[in-house]
């Protein structure tokens, strides 16, 4: 076979296509592999996709300038997944590959690895000179160590000189890295015993064997979920294996990596927002070497180029932050399946809320279900209860009823928590003389009104303004906040109960004091207090002296545009109410509603969340919605809705084919944000390959178009939000 000489290499730019390079004939390149090559008068970082193009005729290919480590920066699986992830989210195949890369190798530095060429002996016999010893020797030495380092070799006393000799000879060639030796440290529990439930599940996970299957452990709230992922990698993993859990947000539940921590020891490693270029390289460089970690990460923890990885977990798998918001637009869960798919591996998505989605492929025999319905320990689950606050005096939104509920859980020595689902003071400043009411003046939204520190903001935009006293319009005095929010909520709590301490965790209120740990001590010492938050408290806590939480206001989900609203609303009411009584003492719910006749709500009480799902599903059958068909949306944004609106329209008649339906175009809900005027075409089809197809086809004509500069468009496939 002759030497490939050009290549195909991916840039990070946001440009659906590749550039085509000469390779210099000293150089070998493959898929995977970094280099740098020129691009105008740049030198750009690239990741070659293939060797062995033909260029168009007539052109002359300028060379790649540079190999910037002999070992691939992308392993073929990990290179693979990520080509397949460009073509399903339709996304430029540079930028997601560039995603995958920590950020000091997307900007061209070397990897630390740089020097460590690591080498095997190759199938030529070709003899050396009888006086050749120190070469004999170095050659016994590279085949009694395949994958040994020339920084091994030289400490072993050859020289470079001597490796170049025998790989120019063809008697060596490069390999990948060995496996470091591990100096972990091991954990040092053991865990409870399981409950005969737990046990029976434990059972019905998969064998971690070379095959991939996928499974839905569905369990209540308190099941012990976790309990179940640490006992499975306790029997299945073995010690040179790679596993990883995703989890939707580590710094909020600092506990559970603790518990992994308390089990496995250093094998445990964290990949998150919060680690510095420093700790994504040495992190991302242990996990590509093979070392046998077992990382637990948030969504993009999915893109880290595993070399043996043997499980997968994906933990809360229902919860929205794993989609990506912007840019490259990708589902860490739905990717995590396919990425099990490609290792053939088993896969376990596990929640006491299960999305749609993966309630459906349990449904159709896609997915294994498992069915975990009891309480861990001693624990029952919560009883949960309509308080319906129509008519009913409210003290800034706590009814008498509720604050008597939180007032005898405190008297017995127990905690309480308050879910509400805005942060700030008061979603609306109004004018009871004039009706004036504050807007932001950059998006169609109010501003919330932030009494801590006298501020006006929009949760929208970064815009903000100081609160005046008096309506700005007619300079009324009788210009009051409306409505709830959590520091309304936890100064009302702090008048009703003076001598309780009140703990508030919201976005602001954790940004402030920094690190969640601190905020939450006061819960975890098991002392009588109200915890007051937004749906950061929803999410996998364990809090055993919680045994009353009430939910303030339930009914924002009900009557919401968004084809997903009920689904969230019940999620995160279910996952809220999980945290009563997870410990020996029984736990009850207030949910306040203006509307406890709604049969979400009234089913919701029965806490069964198969029923629920059930339901919801059927409603999407009727309305011919996701799960049931695939969707994507295509999005403009301009600086005049016309703009937005006339992009969108030239696309429609190039949808038009038999099985895809369009709603739109659309002004969006909120259809100026930060003066941006947006608006949305939703396509439909029930088959996920034809929508594929169309929406290549789609970007490919919006690529060519020449739009002003300030009008964007983006797609967005299986989107989570369609407001
Ligand atoms: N077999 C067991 N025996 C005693 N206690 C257990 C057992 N399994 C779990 N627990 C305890 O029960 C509580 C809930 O368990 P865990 O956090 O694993 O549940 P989960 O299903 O992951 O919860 P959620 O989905 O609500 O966050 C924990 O305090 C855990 O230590
Ligand atoms: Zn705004």
């Amino acid at each position: 076979m002759t030497r490939p000489s050009t290549a195909r290499i991916a840039l990070n730019r946001p440009l659906r296509r590749l550039f085509d390079y000469r390779i210099p004939e000293t150089m070998t390149v493959s898929p995977g592999q970094r280099v740098k090559v020129p691009f105008g008068r740049q030198t750009l970082t690239g990741l070659v996709v293939e060797t062995g193009v033909t260029p168009p005729d007539g052109i002359t290919l300028k060379p790649i300038l540079e190999v910037l480590e002999p070992w691939l920066a992308l392993p073929a699986a990990t290179f693979q997944l990520l080509s397949w992830a460009s073509d399903y989210y339709q996304h430029p195949l540079g930028e997601c590959l560039f995603t995958a890369l920590p950020p000091a190798l997307r900007r061209g530095r070397p990897s630390q690895q740089k020097q460590d060429e690591h080498w095997q002996g190759t199938q030529n016999i070709a003899p050396l000179p009888a006086n050749a010893h120190r070469q004999k020797a170095l050659l016994e030495a590279i085949q009694r160590a395949p994958g040994i380092s020339t920084g091994e070799l030289v400490k072993a006393g050859f020289n470079r000189t001597q490796i170049k000799s025998l790989h120019d000879k063809g008697l060596i060639e490069l390999t990948e890295p060995q496996l470091p030796a591990c100096n972990q440290t091991a954990g040092t529990v053991e865990g409870p015993e399981l409950s005969p439930a737990q046990l029976a599940a434990a059972k019905d996970l998969p064998q971690a064997t070379d095959r991939f299957s996928a499974t839905l452990l569905y369990g209540i709230t308190g099941s012990g979920k976790t309990e179940l992922y640490l006992h499975y990698l306790k029997q299945q993993l073995q010690a040179d294996q790679q596993a990883l859990i995703l989890v939707p947000e580590i710094n909020l539940t600092p506990q559970t990596l603790a518990r992994f921590r308390r089990y496995f020891g250093s094998r445990i490693v964290a990949w998150h927002s919060a680690l510095n270029d420093g700790e994504r390289l040495d992190t991302w460089l242990r996990i590509r070497n093979g070392e046998p970690v077992i990382l637990i990460g948030t969504r993009s923890a999915v893109l880290l180029p595993f070399t043996n990885l043997r499980a997968i977990i994906v933990d809360e798998e229902h919860d929205s932050s794993y989609k990506q918001g912007e840019g490259f637009r990708y589902s860490g869960r739905d990717v995590a399946v396919y990425r099990a798919h490609l290792n053939k591996c088993p896969v376990i998505l596990g929640s006491a809320t299960p999305s749609l989605e993966s309630w459906h492929n349990a449904r159709q025999g896609k997915y294994h279900l498992i069915r975990l319905e009891q309480r861990a320990g001693n624990a029952l689950p919560p009883e949960v209860a309509l308080l319906d606050i129509r008519s009913r005096p409210l003290e800034a939104g706590l009814s008498r009823p509720t604050l008597n509920a939180i007032k005898e859980v405190l008297t017995r020595g127990e905690q309480a928590l308050v879910f509400v689902n805005r942060r700030g003071f008061a979603p609306i400043m109004m004018c009871f003389d004039c009706g004036h009411m504050e807007e932001c003046p950059r998006c169609d939204t109010r501003l919330t009104y932030h009494r801590r520190d006298r501020a006006m903001r929009c949760h929208h935009c970064d815009f903000q303004m100081a609160a005046s006293h008096t309506c700005p319009k007619c300079r009324s005095e009788n210009f009051k906040p409306v409505g709830q929010g959590t520091e309304r909520t936890e100064e009302t709590l702090a008048e009703q109960f003076p001598d309780t301490p009140i703990v508030r965790v919201d976005r602001d209120s954790t940004q402030r004091k920094g690190s969640i740990q601190g905020i939450l001590a006061k819960v975890n010492s098991g002392e009588p207090c109200i915890l007051v938050g937004t749906q950061m408290l929803a999410k996998g806590h364990d809090f055993p002296n919680v045994t009353l939480v009430t939910v303030v206001n339930a009914d924002g989900g009900l009557f919401s545009v968004d084809f997903r609203a009920p689904e969230q609303m019940v999620q995160t009411l279910l996952q809220v109410s999980g945290r009563a009584g997870r410990g020996e003492k029984p736990g009850k719910v207030l949910i306040q509603t203006c509307h406890s006749d709604h049969p979400l709500l009234k089913s919701l009480c029965q806490g069964n969340y198969a029923a629920l799902a059930d339901q919801l599903l059927t409603e999407r059958q009727t309305g011919a919605l996701p799960p049931f068909r695939a969707m994507a949306i295509l999005r403009a944004e301009a600086d005049t809705m016309q703009a937005s609106l006339q992009l969108l329209d030239s696309i429609k008649p190039k949808t038009a084919a038999n099985g895809i339906e369009t709603w739109g175009p659309l002004p969006a809900v909120i259809a100026r944000k930060a003066d941006r005027h947006r608006a949305q075409l939703i396509l439909c089809s029930n088959h996920r390959r034809q929508l594929n197809h169309l929406l290549t086809h789609v970007c490919q004509y919006l690529d060519q178009c020449k739009l002003p500069a300030s009008t964007k468009w983006i797609v967005d496939v299986d989107p989570q939000e369609t407001g």
